[in-house]
């Protein structure tokens, strides 16, 4: 369909296709059905993708309304909305709106909203996230397949983002309360109970992998009334006790006729001492004959016994049950708050646990009591445990959600899906209606995603796709980077375009990327060239300590600010928060402010300066291979080399940000084995001694800000500083 050029006034956008190297022409316009761009970083693909939107509608007459352009984050699909809409307005009034510091992100929105709805052809484009897209879908069609009055449930109550009907209650609030029903019952209470105490508290499964087995003197044990003993065998003797009702002492001294000793249990409602003998018991002779003479009972029992519970309640049963009154009330009147009240910690972990198994089982797309039958299967009865208690969790869970009609964020995509399976009519709304789909940042897709996809796809409509292998970064949280390296065999007849040419980093950091990144086997070879000729060499530093090296940053960007580098032009990347906590605290002393963000959230970015701190071997550091607990392995396993793969593919998004100097903070003696990986010829490397931290700040007599002493003039207020 010819799009109405009555909406699209011609000269109100503009497509440059002079302003593109011919990979990214070739890319824009191909009439192929299924395209992949791939490239390296800083290559124009986000650029190709606008640009390539703006010719279907100025040149091929294309309707907005048959355009579908997938983002990841809503950020994204904003900032695609800028570039769009700053392209078509001649003013220059939106690029000054966006760059004015005074307005909050909230007014930038009302703009974003006005610019958009003036401009009629952006405004009839399909731009979303994959949940916003889904989101809309099941609003319009839901009702065929669950209801299309659904609410969201998620991690925080109130609006998700830009989904404003949120679930009054969130994800953890409503597992609670199923857990909280399903402790209802004893058994079930005990159970968790049991659990809580022996892989959380106890934790004895890490005693074991450690070698740490307990000696004779130690008590690791916690039983369910909160004492602790020596042994399981005793831990079950004494829960045993607790679940019917039964009081006892634990290692109750006692001195019949010559010595002192302390029977492991006595139960004085039964009048009996209990000893349970295993390999590591006391001889007990002498001990009995004390006891005859007291003629006091001592039973026994054997840790051959304790191999098997029925034989195990059996014989406790014989020696117990049968010394108590016959209307003895073996019936335990358990509660929740009272059993669980020094262990509020322990639960929420255990509820954590549950919810990252829901958002698993969800984005792979598995059965809940699939995963109960695998689980069991598994040679861990800590991993065997903890499914046999959650599984009813999990189900009730879905349940309460179906019944609220909440959705979380998987269920979008699933709902959706199942949807389209469904409903071949509705389907085909959306395959007759998007005749182009645009999908950027295709590393990062998950399974749900590709299904979803391959349900809009018509032979006649066009898949395009941009994306960089080198940059998956989200395998942790399902994203399979094999849709980008296999792209044609998921897509078939597929045509892959490389672009080549990096704009945005000098040689140096181009070539210290491509090295960097040519360790990884999991990948596809491209060749990445930079545009920019500089003889910058990348600066790395090694610090004695973390002082030093803050002390160093802070000249460095005292350096760059005289250069005439603003806050924006200056990044510092991390791969944890806290890395970067005792910098910033430094930085609001000393009146520096510059801005700082995990590598994961640093997509798209690119800053003139770029500071990468925490560059530490082992644990912590950078790499930071975290295999996963096992409980989530039995789901989605893991493998070590390719978590060592994506961590390298997150160095190479960090140093990929820079496009001018790239500063690489590590320890001295404790460097991260990435730093090897760059050939000497790229790098300048430094150590050098600095003062303490402690004398080096100075006070601005103006603003009264702090300062290191590395200033020369305020930052805050402009005014020279004096040296003391
Ligand atoms: N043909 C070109 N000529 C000049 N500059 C270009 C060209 N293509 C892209 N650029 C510039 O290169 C920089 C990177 O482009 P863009 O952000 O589109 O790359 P990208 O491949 O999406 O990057 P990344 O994957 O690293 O986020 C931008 O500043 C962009 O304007």
């Amino acid at each position: 369909m010819i799009y109405d050029h009555q909406i699209l006034k011609m000269g109100e956008s503009k497509t440059d296709l002079t302003a593109l190297n011919e990979k990214q022409h070739q890319a824009v316009i191909s009439e192929e059905k299924r395209i992949l761009v791939l490239a390296g970083a800083g290559s124009g693909k986000t650029k190709t993708l606008l640009q390539k939107l703006i010719y279907l509608i100025e040149e091929k007459g294309v309707n907005p309304f048959n355009i579908l352009a997938i983002t990841f984050t809503k950020n994204a699909a904003n900032e695609m909305l800028d570039r769009l809409i700053i392209s078509a307005d001649d003013t220059e009034e939106y690029a000054e709106i966006l760059a004015d510091k005074n307005r909050t992100p909230k007014e930038k929105n009302t703009e974003r909203y006005f610019f958009t709805k003036k401009h009629k052809w952006i405004d009839h484009l399909t731009l979303k996230t994959f949940h916003g897209l889904c989101y809309g879908i099941l609003r319009n069609f839901g009702v065929n397949e669950f209801d299309n009055k659904f609410k969201i449930i998620g991690d925080s109550k109130g609006a998700k983002g830009e989904f404003s009907n949120a679930a009054s209650e969130t994800i953890f609030e409503v597992v609670h309360k199923v857990l909280l029903e399903n402790c209802q019952s004893s058994e079930y209470l005990l159970h968790l109970k049991r659990h809580i105490l022996d892989y959380q508290v106890d934790k004895i499964h890490l005693q074991n992998e450690k070698g740490t087995a307990p000696t004779n003197y130690a008590k690791p044990y916690t039983t369910l009334n909160g004492i602790k003993v020596r042994s399981k065998s005793e831990q079950y003797i004494a829960n045993w006790l607790f679940r019917h009702n039964i009081q006892f002492e634990y290692e109750l001294e006692v001195n019949f006729s010559d010595f002192n000793f302390k029977p492991d249990f006595y139960i004085p409602e039964a009048n009996v001492y209990l000893e349970h003998v295993s390999e590591k018991s006391y001889p007990l002779k002498n001990k009995e004959q004390q006891f005859k003479v007291a003629n006091k009972v001592l039973a026994r029992t054997y840790e051959h016994q304790a191999q098997d519970t029925a034989v195990f309640n059996r014989e406790l049963e014989k020696i117990i049950k049968d010394r108590l009154p016959a209307n003895y009330n073996f019936n335990v009147a358990l509660s929740f708050e009272e059993e669980f009240d020094s262990y509020h910690k322990e639960i929420k972990d255990f509820l954590r646990q549950i919810i990252r198994v829901i958002d698993i089982i969800k984005a792979e797309n598995i059965a809940a009591s699939e995963v109960l039958a695998g689980a069991q299967q598994d040679q861990h009865q800590r991993v065997r445990d903890f499914y046999t208690l959650a599984i009813p969790v999990i189900e009730q869970y879905q349940s309460y959600c179906i019944n609220k009609s909440y959705l979380d964020f998987n269920d979008m995509i699933t709902t959706t899906i199942s949807l389209f399976k469904n409903h071949n009519e509705i389907a085909n709304k959306y395959r007759d209606q998007f005749k182009y789909i645009l999908v950027d940042e295709f590393q990062d897709v998950n399974n749900l995603q590709v299904e979803l996809i391959k349900l809009f796809l018509t032979n006649e409509n066009q898949l395009f796709c941009v994306g960089d292998d080198w940059q998956s970064i989200y395998g942790f949280r399902g994203s399979n980077v094999d849709y980008i390296i296999n792209f044609a065999r998921h897509f078939k007849n597929a045509e892959t375009i490389k672009l080549n040419i990096n704009y945005r980093s000098t040689e140096n950091i181009v070539n210290a990327s491509n090295e960097v990144i040519r360790h990884n086997k999991f990948k596809v070879d491209k060749e990445v060239l930079s545009n920019k000729k500089s003889n910058r060499k990348i600066h790395i530093h090694a610090g004695k300590n973390e002082a030093e090296n803050i002390q160093y940053v802070l000249g460095q960007i005292q350096k760059l600010k005289e250069k005439g580098y603003t806050k924006e032009d200056i990044l510092f990347l991390y791969r944890r928060s806290k890395m970067y906590a005792p910098y910033k605290e430094r930085f609001e002393q000393a009146g520096v402010s510059v801005s700082g963000n995990t590598i994961h959230a640093s997509k798209g970015l690119e800053a003139r300066a770029v500071f990468i701190i925490g560059l530490t071997e082992g644990s912590g550091g950078f790499p930071d291979i975290w295999m996963g607990d096992r409980i989530y392995q039995v789901i989605r396993e893991s493998n070590h080399d390719l978590l060592l793969e994506e961590e390298r593919r997150l160095f190479y998004v960090a140093i990929t940000r820079a496009k001018d100097d790239l500063f690489l903070i590590t320890e001295k003696g404790n460097e991260s084995s990435f730093l090897k990986e760059i050939p000497d010829d790229f790098t300048f490397k430094i150590s050098l001694p600095f003062k303490s931290v402690i004398d080096t700040i100075k006070l601005c007599q103006g603003c009264n800000a702090r300062l290191d002493e590395a200033f020369t003039y305020c930052p805050h207020c402009g005014r020279k500083l004096e040296s003391d």
